[in-house]
């Protein structure tokens, strides 16, 4: 059965490499692409199954419960979400209106990025230090990226887990925020940089050794097998899945 579907951001570096990807994949068909003065009607979605949102931070919360409202599965790349957006997310979802539907939000769609989180979640019990380095294109309107933001939440979890002490750190004076910023206790700091697409780095830190764990998107065409396959999913997952990790088993 082909699976009708929507682009919202289509106009955008990403919103317009996915309406091409929808395009080309067997089994999809691109009904609707919105942007900026387009509302999220049912009439402007004309019959789509899934809606794609990679818009910008300030607007994707409002579009998902929009398009939730509009009776479509909605898959985001957008990033900006907190606990608090995905809460909502979830009492809306929980609705007798909404029953069924399903949202996937995920902070990265490529496969080499999903992997260096799970990694760097994976390794961070055995190291006494972790920071992120992400690295953008000079485009980029927010920072940290989500996917720094989602990393550092991993490596936090996994260091609460395992029990570990704060992170070693003598600094004493930093007026300028050289330690970049700190996400649940991990430092992250951001790039950009004309020439960069998408990058991260994870160091890890132990007394006379280092892990670095480094993921690299040279192209967008890098996140698009992961939004095909989350388009072609996203309908058997019903209520809010965060991360595209949970549809890769990984
Ligand atoms: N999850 C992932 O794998 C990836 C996520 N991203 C994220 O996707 C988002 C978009 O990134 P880019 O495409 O580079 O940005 P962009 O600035 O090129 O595109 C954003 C598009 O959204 C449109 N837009 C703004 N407000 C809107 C509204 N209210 N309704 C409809 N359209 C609206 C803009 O006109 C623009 O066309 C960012 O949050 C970025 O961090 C980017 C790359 C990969
Ligand atoms: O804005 C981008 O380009 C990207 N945004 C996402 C993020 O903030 O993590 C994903 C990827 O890093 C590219």
């Amino acid at each position: 059965m082909t699976i009708r579907v929507a682009v919202v951001g289509a106009a955008g570096r990403m919103g317009s490499t996915v309406c091409q990807a929808v395009e080309e994949a067997e089994g999809l068909e691109l009904v609707a692409r919105l942007d900026v003065g387009v509302e999220i009607t049912p009439e402007h979605l004309n019959g789509a199954d899934v809606a794609v949102d990679f818009t910008v931070p300030d607007v994707t919360e409002t579009n998902v419960h929009a398009l939730i409202d509009a009776g479509v599965n909605v898959v985001v790349g957008t990033t900006g979400w907190t606990e608090e957006s995905y809460a909502r997310v979830r009492e809306h979802l929980a609705e007798p209106d909404a029953a069924g539907r399903s949202v996937l939000i995920a902070p990265n769609f490529a496969l080499s990025a999903v992997l260096a989180m799970a990694f760097a979640a994976k390794a961070a019990q055995y190291f006494e230090s972790a920071e992120v380095i992400e690295l953008h294109h000079p485009g980029k309107v927010d920072a940290p990226s989500g996917t720094a933001i989602a990393t550092a939440k991993g490596i936090a979890e996994a260091r609460d887990r395992a029990g570990l002490p704060a992170m070693p750190d003598a600094t004493a004076s930093d007026p300028g925020g050289a330690r970049g910023a700190v996400v649940d206790g991990v430092h992250v700091h951001a790039v950009r940089l004309r020439g960069l697409t998408a990058h991260e780095e994870v160091v890890l830190g132990n007394p006379g050794e280092q892990l670095t764990i480094r993921t690299d998107s040279f192209d967008r065409a890098s996140f698009m097998p992961g939004v095909v396959l989350a388009v072609r999913e996203v309908g058997g997952h019903p209520g809010l899945t965060v991360g595209l990790d949970r549809f890769l088993g990984i």
